[in-house]
């Protein structure tokens, strides 16, 4: 007996090894699975994030600079921006948590075939006003999403207020913070306040289709109790029949749930869809030799206004001239000066070219170099700052070392901490900042490192010192030298040497000539000149 037990329990021992064994595999195979699915799902949740928002910056570098005037475009955008960053990781995560519902359903189903297949459609019906509830919500929602896109970007204008470095300096010096903060607030509420009100709509109308389901399922236990009593079929069948059936119905409402989370995903990926629709010029612009740039009668209201800001413009650059823009704030120079640089298309009248009107103003991009009036500061390097004047070309170091110097910036650069490499931005590690000046002498290195033929200067000195200004303005001949100049300028003594000077008054040019004959004219020019000597005598 005991050798029996004894032998008995070693063949126990011996079996349960290899189940111990299986467990324990099977524990770590699990596990393991587990541990690469995780990985997938979410190095796949970065690759989608990655992919789609490339998908929303092509389209919106491609866009025209016209389409940023328009409020309806930053909605467009924003609405992109926001699908592309959670809608299609949702759409993946809801695919597979689908696959496996489905799963789970069909087992229930096959099981419910052979006990009672007349309960299934029963299983259905009882699931349709949760979804009919929740297809209401998602249309709901996505119209709200809709309704606040304005709002919300004026929202997060004010948190990027709020937390910029640019900003931060004016906004402690005016106090400025709390009443900022009380209008993020006031738009916050607007926000939740919609959000509120959908969701109580959705609460009542989920409550509703849930107990119209409920209804479903009780007549189905009633019609079971009933043929029970009758003797039709025995308890053990229906009990097993609508336990069955609240598995199957729970899973149908699962899986409702997420189709219309789908759904919701689908809407949303609508938006991106309208986003990257919008048209955008798809061929490279002709490649021309530059002449004799001309506005003729140009006029031009910006998008969406219908105020003329140019009325019959004719202004003329020829290769080699400098031609200055003069007048008061808002008479249309920069905005001649944007048009004559291809980045608007005129409403009336026409650029041309050596005579012929340019039918693709892109070309008169590829022509210019902008050193515009709010030039950009990107916070990169300085080297950076420079060769984006040309950055469809390798980076010339030797070229940009030139440029800065020929806009007096070679120095300043130099002593950066790590030189042209150093971050202009303090928010970076080992960041460094610039003066007004010096960064506005880097946005004329940039000028100088496209080497255009044609240039254009708006304001190019207003953050200069006078003997900067002086300099640059004494040399601009020869430091574009066989290039067309355009300048823009409040300073009189600093365009007296243009090859023309153009005084604009109200969108139209009311004088023209040089210097000498436009104060022998004794019109606005002269008038203005005049009063800006004096108050330097
Ligand atoms: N993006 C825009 N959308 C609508 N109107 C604009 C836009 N930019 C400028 N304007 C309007 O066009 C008119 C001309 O502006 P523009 O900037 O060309 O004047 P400016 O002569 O360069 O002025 P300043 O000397 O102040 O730089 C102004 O009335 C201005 O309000």
């Amino acid at each position: 007996m005991a050798t029996l037990e004894a032998a008995g329990g070693n063949g126990f021992r011996a079996a349960s090894i290899p189940a111990a064994l299986a467990i324990v595999v099977l524990g770590s195979a699990a596990g393991i699975v587990r541990a690469v699915s995780t990985r997938i799902q979410r190095m796949l949740t970065v690759k989608v994030d990655r992919h789609a928002t490339a998908i929303v910056l092509r389209s919106a570098v491609q866009a025209e600079l016209s389409e940023f005037e328009d409020p309806a475009f930053h909605d467009w955008l924003q609405r992109a921006v926001f699908a592309s960053r959670s809608r299609l990781t949702m759409l993946v995560t809801a695919t597979v948590a689908i696959g496996q519902t489905v799963l789970a359903a069909v087992a229930i189903a096959g099981t419910f075939v052979s006990m009672a297949w007349w309960l299934l459609p029963v299983a259905a019906v009882s699931a349709l006003p949760v979804l009919k509830a929740a297809r209401d919500d998602r249309n709901s929602r996505h119209r709200l999403h809709h309704a606040l896109s304005e709002n919300r970007r004026r929202r997060e204008y004010l948190e990027r207020l709020l937390t910029g470095r640019d900003e931060a300096k004016e906004i402690r010096a005016l106090r400025l913070g709390r009443a900022l903060r009380d209008r993020w607030d006031a738009a916050y509420r607007q926000e939740i306040q919609g959000h509120s009100e959908a969701n109580r709509r959705y609460m009542w109308s989920s409550l509703g289709a849930r107990a119209a389901a409920d209804v479903v399922v009780l007549a189905v236990v009633g019609g079971g109790i009933w043929l029970v009593a009758v003797s039709v079929i025995d308890l053990a069948t229906v009990a097993s029949a609508l336990t069955g059936l609240w598995f199957l119905s729970t899973r149908a409402q699962m899986l409702g749930g997420l189709l219309s989370g789908i759904g919701e995903s689908v809407l949303y990926l609508e938006d991106l869809r309208t986003f990257t629709a919008i048209p955008s010029p798809q061929t490279t612009p002709p490649r021309v030799v530059m002449g004799t740039v001309q506005a003729d009668q140009v006029s031009f209201a910006y998008p969406g206004t219908d105020r003329p800001v140019l009325r019959d413009v004719t202004v003329a650059v020829k290769p080699g001239e400098v031609i200055a823009l003069v007048g008061e704030n808002g008479s249309g120079k920069t905005t001649l000066a944007k048009i004559l640089a291809g980045l608007y298309q005129p409403d009336d009248g026409s650029v041309l070219l050596d005579g012929t009107p340019v039918a693709d103003i892109r070309v008169l991009r590829d022509l210019s170099a902008v050193v515009f009036q709010d030039f950009v500061r990107y916070k990169l390097s300085a080297i950076d700052n420079v060769t984006f004047g040309r950055p469809e070309a390798p980076v010339d170091v030797e070229r940009a070392w030139r440029a800065l110097a020929q806009a007096g910036a070679d120095a300043f650069v130099a002593s950066l901490p790590t030189g042209a490499e150093t971050i202009l931005g303090k928010e970076f590690a080992c960041g460094a900042d610039l003066s007004g000046g010096q960064w506005q002498r880097l946005a004329i290195a940039r000028a100088f490192y496209r080497d255009a033929p044609f240039v254009i200067l708006d304001e190019p000195t207003a953050a200069l010192d006078p003997k900067a200004e002086d300099d640059l303005f004494a040399r601009i001949r020869n430091l574009f030298a066989n290039r067309s100049v355009l300048m823009i300028s409040h300073r009189f003594s600093s365009v007296r040497h243009a090859d023309r000077i153009y005084v604009m008054e109200d969108g139209r040019v009311i004088e023209e000539g040089t210097h000498e004959s436009l104060m022998a004219r004794h019109g606005t020019y002269a008038q203005l000149f005049t009063i800006q000597a004096r108050s330097y005598r």
